[in-house]
């Protein structure tokens, strides 16, 4: 590309590096999460949340099991101001809930914060200035001691307002564009602040590392995270807190990483909303926490429908793609993952205390509020029998034996193909209804009756080209006699008969359900469906589905036999 001589890399790896992190596979518990929607969700929304919104989008973080929550920058705005004073003065903050307040290292700004802070049980206090060699040249045009003078400045800023106000305060510092500061000077500037905030056993403090800017590969990242996290003073009273932004697509993978090199507590919002890419996506997060069996300690048992709260709040739109929570990531529409998908739901079956392994799907969907039916298996051209078979199965109790699955399934394969769009189950349903159901052209079933010697007898009574016949046939069992009948008194021949039978249960509709396949002389296998409330009436209608779809195919001339009666 052109350019590429523009850029290089910005980021700063630790003087000494461990990795310790890499000896880890996974995570083991769930950190502390604080969402951050209220604040970074809200300031990159092309319209901010109105009030009323924000309450509503508060008590749905309280009711997803956020402990923590960043309600905004109180001192930025009055719409800011006045929701934490609702929050505060309608008692609408539940006691297991901290929230948590953003504030720059100004003195005014500070003074406003702890104003509006008035009242409140307990909270966070998030200061905050930025670091980084960048910002350091051209925005604050400062050096690095005068950098840290405005962390100690704003550090003991908030011991003095704190002490003057009541309520427990938790003091949190970032040093914000971390990812963009050298790792010895982001050392040093979160150590002088602890200096002054002394953290102890019964008062922590938070450090919180952001990739402001994510700027690095993952592993990068967790590097520096580590580093931090073996060289911060007072490390045991300090909860190490990281807030990883999706600039480079990687914030679930920054996170992932930076909590096994020692992160304690995240920073995040709901589906990576937030600045320019966004925040890392905590619902992905945690539902990967959740895959690997580990409670995440947040609940997303119903995913649904919190999507679509936040659709609506926000204005933004969940993408289809996204994991766990995205429209279409549990369907499969391709013939092979559906067999398989299919299959794995068959094997699953008497085993549910065995661990989740169903191919394709990393969770079981129900489990976030996904249904299987509409969700997991979608018909369109790529589709094949697994999946079409296992449609008509679970919405229409229709069990087709294995090898009419295949046949139905290129049939359906072929009407999406040429129609170039998904069919719906009901679509499906009826193709199936119209192909192979109880066919009754060119003949139709009227009636049968039965005389048992050494053999069966029967009395078979059709109708062709609105002309009622009775024709007679003999056969080892009943359905043989019926396709003797059929056979030599039609001038038609075929073989091997496949069958299959089971009861339909839909509401509080019983029906027995036949299927019959029929060999013709090319070797093609022809298939009918009978659907009657009598077991011997659905064998019958579905032998003659079977014959009517082979003279159909086969463009047969019904050569009525002499000794056929006319009724
Ligand atoms: C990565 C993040 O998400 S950081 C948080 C971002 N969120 C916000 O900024 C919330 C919305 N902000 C606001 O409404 C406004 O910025 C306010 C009300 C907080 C402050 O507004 P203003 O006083 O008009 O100033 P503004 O934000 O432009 O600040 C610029 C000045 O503050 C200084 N400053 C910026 N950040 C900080 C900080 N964290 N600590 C101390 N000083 C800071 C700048 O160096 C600049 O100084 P200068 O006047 O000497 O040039
Ligand atoms: C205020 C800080 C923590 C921030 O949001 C960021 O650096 O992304
Ligand atoms: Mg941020």
């Amino acid at each position: 590309m052109k350019n590429v001589e523009k850029y290089s890399r910005s980021y700063f790896m630790p003087p000494v590096t461990s990795r310790k992190w890499m000896e880890k596979e996974y995570i083991t518990e769930a950190p502390v999460w604080c969402s951050v929607d209220l604040r970074d969700g809200n300031q990159a929304l092309v319209v901010p949340l109105t009030l009323e919104e924000k309450l509503e989008y508060f008590q749905l973080l309280v009711k997803i099991g956020f402990k923590e929550i960043e309600v905004g920058f109180p001192a930025a705005s009055e719409t800011e101001y006045t929701f934490l004073r609702t929050l505060i003065e309608q008692n609408l903050i539940p006691d297991d809930v901290t929230i948590q307040v953003l504030t720059q290292s100004r003195d005014h700004i500070i003074e406003k914060t702890f104003e509006s802070l008035k009242g409140v049980n307990k909270a966070i206090v998030h200061l905050y200035n930025s670091t980084s060699l960048a910002q350091r040249d051209q925005v604050f045009k400062k050096s690095k001691e005068e950098i840290i003078d405005i962390a100690v400045s704003g550090a003991k800023l908030l011991q003095k307002y704190a002490a003057a106000t009541e309520g427990n305060f938790i003091f949190q510092y970032s040093p914000e564009s971390f990812t963009g500061t050298e790792l010895d000077f982001a050392l040093e500037i979160c150590n002088r602040v602890l200096d002054v905030w002394q953290p102890a056993a019964d008062n922590k403090v938070i450090i919180n590392l952001p990739a402001t800017v994510s700027l690095s590969m993952p592993h990068v990242y967790a590097s520096q995270i580590e580093f931090m996290s073996d060289h911060l003073n007072h490390r045991e009273n300090v909860i190490l807190s990281i807030h990883p932004h999706n600039d480079r697509g990687c914030g679930v993978a920054d996170a992932e990483l930076a909590m096994l090199a020692g992160g304690q507590r995240i920073e995040g919002t709901l589906f990576g909303n937030g600045e320019r890419t966004g925040n890392v996506d905590i619902v992905t997060l945690a539902l990967n926490m959740f895959s690997h069996g580990v409670d995440p300690q947040l609940d997303f048992e119903n995913t649904p429908e919190i999507r679509a709260v936040y659709e609506r709040l926000t204005n933004m739109r969940v993408h289809e793609r996204h994991p766990y929570a995205g429209k279409l990531v549990f369907t499969a529409f391709s013939g092979s993952h559906q067999d398989a998908i299919t299959k794995g739901f068959k094997w699953r079956e008497g085993k549910e205390s065995e661990h989740w392994k169903v191919p394709y799907l990393v969770i079981d969907p129900m489990d976030i509020g996904r249904e299987y039916e509409g969700d997991i298996i979608r018909i369109n051209s790529q589709s094949g029998k697994g999946g079409i078979g296992y449609l008509l199965e679970q919405q229409y109790s229709l069990d087709l034996p294995a090898q009419m699955r295949e046949s139905f399934g290129y049939n359906v394969k072929n009407v999406s193909d040429h129609l170039n769009k998904e069919l719906m189950p009901h679509e499906i349903y009826d193709i199936f209804i119209d192909g192979y159901v109880n066919i009754k052209t060119p003949v139709a079933f009227i009636d049968y009756q039965f005389t048992k010697h050494d053999d069966f007898q029967t009395v078979l009574t059709i109708c062709i080209n609105d002309e009622v016949q009775e024709i007679t046939g003999v056969g080892n069992g009943r359905l043989d006699a019926i396709s003797n009948a059929l056979q030599t008194k039609l001038g038609i021949s075929f073989t091997d008969l496949v069958y299959k039978e089971h009861a339909q249960e839909i509401g509080s509709k019983s029906n027995a359900v036949s299927y019959i396949g029929i060999t013709d002389i090319n070797g093609t296998v022809n298939w009918g469906c009978g659907i009657d409330a009598d077991i011997m009436n659905s064998s019958v209608k579905a032998l003659f589905s079977a014959v009517n779809n082979m003279i159909t195919s086969l463009k047969l001339p019904i050569q009525m036999d002499s000794s056929l009666t006319t009724k």
